[in-house]
This record gives structure tokens, sequence and C-alpha cells, in this order.
């Protein structure tokens, strides 16, 4: 795919050599939870309205300078096969940690010692065909049922024991939703949700020119719950991919929020393909670069509202929608919001969709139009918020948007691709990016936005891009971590780094669980890049493994 050169640099691996030794799955080994009591950080987004934002308060702006590691496990130790590149957002349930790996493994670990409980592997065979995707990426599981559900690279859904890890059921979504394959440009890098008896999923292939959807599965056999996917855009061949070589794009690629009070479920659509070549999908390109709104039990339209039409430029509407109870304009008013790849911030009203806050700039914008030369386009490939989710503090009112700040060079490729690209889904999006200019550092932005007045509280720079995003706690403090390892801790009010600690990981690139056991707070994260780990923190914890950072060093570079 002629899009994937810079997005998916890090994260192609070579191919896992085939080992027929290994058993599949690897056994599991049911082990000992420690505690009695706990409060869990369930699902991806915490709550199903994504909100990252926990009632847990032991930890504070005061004795946050105690935190410390009490346990850390280094996953490609554990298992030679975990793929570097982890993204994985921690589930955790009834005092176990739930971890998934690029290259789909999942690790149970005991919260509070880290001892293994059980750990689950793809087979040697299985793996071999994950190369085949651009992204090997995984972003963690659901939990329901007394199942772990997880969506692996090869388009399948997977449900294991939750008390031992076996393998319950292994089903390919093409049984379901015909010609979701490797082979079509589809694969999996979300977190399923679990909501009252269903699994809700997406997939990615947007740049491959994939026809995106969304399904809903029962999570007691993994047949379909909906009459039909919902589809993102239209089959080939009719409305505006009449004259389009490809499906349409508009892949689902993060987990849903759904409201529990409406049974409303929300999603972000990705962009349309070709990418960066329109001629071939005149029109706006419905839903493609939208937040969509279905009736969670039939998968039947509610509302969609696009961010970007006939977008040209891979201006995803990536991250998961959050929904919220804020003040807006002064008054109480549910809304779902959701900051694009495009560098614009939107607010909607919950039931029906109407225009709370239209695409508020939090990065750099200039959209020109790609030209078969080249233009320089900001925000860059990776957009100005990518798949890292926001979180939201009601004392504050403010939502906290990751940014990244980097432009590229755009070129509509239109004769090459056509010349050379067979007529088939999977084939290659037109055109070509490329990083722009040498001295395009990019860098990363918190913006704290206020709800109530869609205005800039303020906006912090970070020295690299923020690729995890945000996990908040009713004391006042968001946790986030950094490219380089190093985790942070944010006084939202103020906007200042109060507490950083350097991991012996690299590449944060999730944002963390926060959970209790037996009354202490813990802060789970993980780290990707090539040191995949897995880093507990808590009050007393050990403050020597780590070190380097301070949260003046860290206040420093992010004023440069
Ligand atoms: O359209 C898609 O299907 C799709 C999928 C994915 C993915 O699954 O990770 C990414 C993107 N698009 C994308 O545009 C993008 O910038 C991106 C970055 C990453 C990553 O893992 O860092 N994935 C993706």
């Amino acid at each position: 795919c002629s899009t994937s050169t810079d997005k998916n640099a890090n994260k192609t691996e070579p191919a896992p050599t085939p080992n027929p030794s290994e058993s599949t799955p690897t056994p599991a080994e049911p082990g000992k939870v420690t505690g009695t009591s706990f409060k869990n950080f369930g699902t991806y987004g915490f709550d199903l309205k994504n909100t990252r934002h926990v009632p847990y308060k032991e930890v504070t702006a005061e004795n946050v300078k105690d935190l410390g590691m009490i346990w850390s496990a280094d996953l490609k130790a554990l298992d030679k096969d975990v793929k570097n590149g982890n993204q994985c957002y921690p589930v955790v349930v009834d005092g176990v940690v739930y971890i998934t790996t690029a290259g789909n493994q999942v690790f149970a670990f005991d919260a509070v010692t880290g001892g293994s409980i059980w750990h689950w592997k793809p087979s040697a065979e299985q793996a071999a065909n994950f190369s085949k995707a651009g992204i090997i990426a995984n972003r963690g599981v659901a939990v329901g049922e007394g199942k772990v559900f997880m969506l692996t690279v090869d388009n399948q859904i997977v449900s294991l024991d939750q008390k031992t890890g076996k393998l319950v059921k292994m089903v390919p979504i093409s049984d379901s939703v015909k010609g979701v394959t490797l082979e079509n440009g589809y694969y999996e890098t979300t977190a399923p949700v679990y909501y009252k008896g269903n699994i809700y999923i997406g997939s990615s292939g947007g740049d491959n020119g994939i026809r995106g959807f969304v399904n809903a599965y029962k999570a007691s056999d993994l047949t379909p719950a909906w009459d039909t996917p919902f589809w993102t855009v239209p089959p080939k061949g009719q409305d505006w991919l009449a004259n389009s070589k490809f499906q349409g794009g508009g892949a689902v690629w993060n987990p849903p929020a759904i409201d529990e009070e409406t049974g409303i479920m929300y999603f972000a659509v990705g962009n349309p393909a070709p990418d960066f070549y329109g001629e071939s999908r005149p029109g706006d390109n419905p839903y493609t670069d939208s937040v969509v709104a279905v009736n969670a039990s039939t998968g039947k339209l509610i509302w969609a509202k696009q961010e970007i039409s006939h977008d040209l430029w891979d201006y995803d509407a990536a991250a998961s929608p959050m929904i919220l109870n804020a003040t807006v304009k002064g008054k109480k008013q549910k809304i779902v919001v959701q900051g694009g790849k495009s560098g614009q911030w939107f607010a909607w009203d919950a039931k029906t969709g109407k225009v709370v806050w239209d695409g508020i700039p939090f990065a750099k914008i200039d959209h020109p139009k790609p030209t078969p030369e080249g233009v320089t386009v900001y925000p860059g490939v990776l957009g100005g918020e990518n798949y890292a989710p926001e979180t939201y503090d009601p004392e504050t009112n403010y939502v906290l948007i990751p940014g990244i700040e980097q432009g590229a060079l755009l070129k509509s490729a239109k004769n090459q691709d056509e010349a050379s690209t067979p007529d088939a889904p999977g084939a290659a999006a037109f055109g070509t990016t490329t990083l722009a200019a040498q001295n395009d550092v990019a860098f990363g932005t918190i913006t704290a936005m206020d709800v109530n007045t869609g205005k800039k509280a303020y906006q912090v720079k970070t020295k690299d891009p923020m690729r995890g995003g945000f996990t908040s706690t009713v004391a006042g403090l968001a946790f986030y971590g950094e490219l380089d390892g190093k985790i942070n801790a944010l006084a939202i009010k103020s906007g200042k780094v109060i507490w950083t600690f350097q991991t012996t990981g690299n590449s944060v690139q999730a944002a963390p669980a926060i959970f209790t056991v037996d009354d202490k707070q813990y802060i789970t994260f993980t780290t990707g890049g090539i040191a995949p780990k897995v880093f507990v923190f808590g009050l007393g914890g050990d403050k020597t493994q780590g070190k380097a950072g301070t949260a003046e060093d860290t206040n420093a570079h992010q004023k440069k």
C-alpha cells in the first residue's frame, strides 16, 4: 500500500519463523490472584463512555512523588515471539491485568505481584500470516461473561477462558461478513468492546480500499447479533463508488463508545480510499471521516456527522469517540466528542447529532489539495490526533487532547497507480506521502479544551508526538507516557507535569489503566517500540528502577 511508508515504518516486522515444536495454544497454568476486593478498569475506555476518568483518589498531587514501581514484566523475555511496537491499553478485572501484544499474544498477570496467571499465543502457522498486514499492533481485550475477547491480525475473533486462558472459540469474521480477509486488505488492530451480551467490532484496512463495517456478535457463541453488519460506505458500483475501482475505505479501527442509558453506540470512521486521489469518488463520501451513532442492539443508523468531506489527506476520524455529561454554553448537556486526524475537535449532541463545537483546531492546519508534484499539508500522515484517546475531567470541565505536530508532503499519483494496481479490493490506495522537510521536527501537544466555551484553557508542548493518550483521576491528575519511555502525571488544572518516571521501556504508545486491589491504587502502562514491557506503579513502590527524568526536566523541555 503506497500510503504505508511513514505511518507503518516502525511497525512492520519480519515474518515470524514457524517453529514446529510449539504447541497451540500454549497450555495455560491457572495462577493465583492476590487480594479480595477489586475496583476495575474493565473495558478499553474505563467505562463504556470512554471517559478514561477513574474515581480512585489515593494518589494525589501531594503524594504522587511517592509513586514507584511495584513490578514490571519484559514481554519478550516471557515469549520470544512477542513483536515490537506494543499499543495495548491494559484492561484490569478482579485483580488481573490483561495485556495483548503486537502479534496477538495475551498475558494475564496478577495485578499486585506480576505473577503469571496464564498466557495464550496463536500458533506459529497462524502468526506466519500476520506479516501480510502492514500493521500488526493490537490495542487490547474485552472481558465479559467469564471470557477474554481479542481480534487477531488475520481477522479472527478469539475468546479465551478468563480464569485459565484456554481457547474457547476462534471464529473467522469472514464466516459472517463475506470477504473480510487479509488477502482483501482487512486486518484487525482494535480492541473489541463487550456490552450486554455482545462483542462489538470494527476493522482496519481503509488505506487498502476495504469496505468498512461494524458488527456485533453474541459473546456466548460469537454468532452475529445484528441482522446485517453496519456498512460505513456503499457497495462497490453504487452511489459515490460508481466510478471507483475500490470498495471505498471507511475503516473503524478503534473501539466504539456506548451510552448505557440510551443504548446508542458511537464510532469513528476512517478515510475514504483511494487516499490522496479523489477523482474516482465524487461527492462527500459518506460516512468516511465521520462519527456515526447507531442503535447498539440493532445496528440501525441514528445519525452521522462528517468531519472532512471528500478527504484527500488521510484525515480519519480515528480515536474512539467519548460521551460526556458536560457543561456546554452554561447548560448541562450530554455530548459526544472526537478529535480527528484533521487536527480539529468536534462535539455533537449525543441524541440528535446537532453540532455543538464544529472543528476547533488544536494543531497547525493547512489542507491544500494534493498535486502530482506534492504539497505540504498540516497535520501530516499521523494526523493531529491519531488513535490516542482523550480523557474528560468533570471537575475542570476540560477534555485533554493528545496532539501531534508535523506536516507531510502529499502527492496524488493517479497515473502511476492507475496503471499498476489491479481492479480488486485490497489493492493499494492512490498517492504517496513523505514526511515534510527535515527541519519539520515532530513534537506533541496537550490541549485542555474547555467544553463550556469551546476554547483552549491551555496548550503545552511535549517533546515527542502524543501517541498514547490519557487516563485521569478524580484527584485531578492525568497520567500519560512518551516515546522515550517516560511516564508522567499532569496536574489537570494547571497543565504542569508534577511527576515523571523514566521507565526502562521505550515508546509508550497507549494510555494506562488505573484500578485498586484491597483499596490500594495501581497504575499500569505498557511500553512498545523495541522494549515491549508492562509496568505497574503504586505508592511506596521502587523509585530506583528507572530514574533519569524529573518533573522539572519534563516541564523544561516541554516549554522549548
Ligand atoms: O484506515 C485504516 O484502516 C487505518 C488503520 C490503522 C491501524 O489499524 O492501526 C491506522 C490507520 N488507518 C492510519 O491512518 C494511521 O495513521 C495509523 C497509525 C497507526 C499506528 O499504529 O500508529 N495505525 C494507523
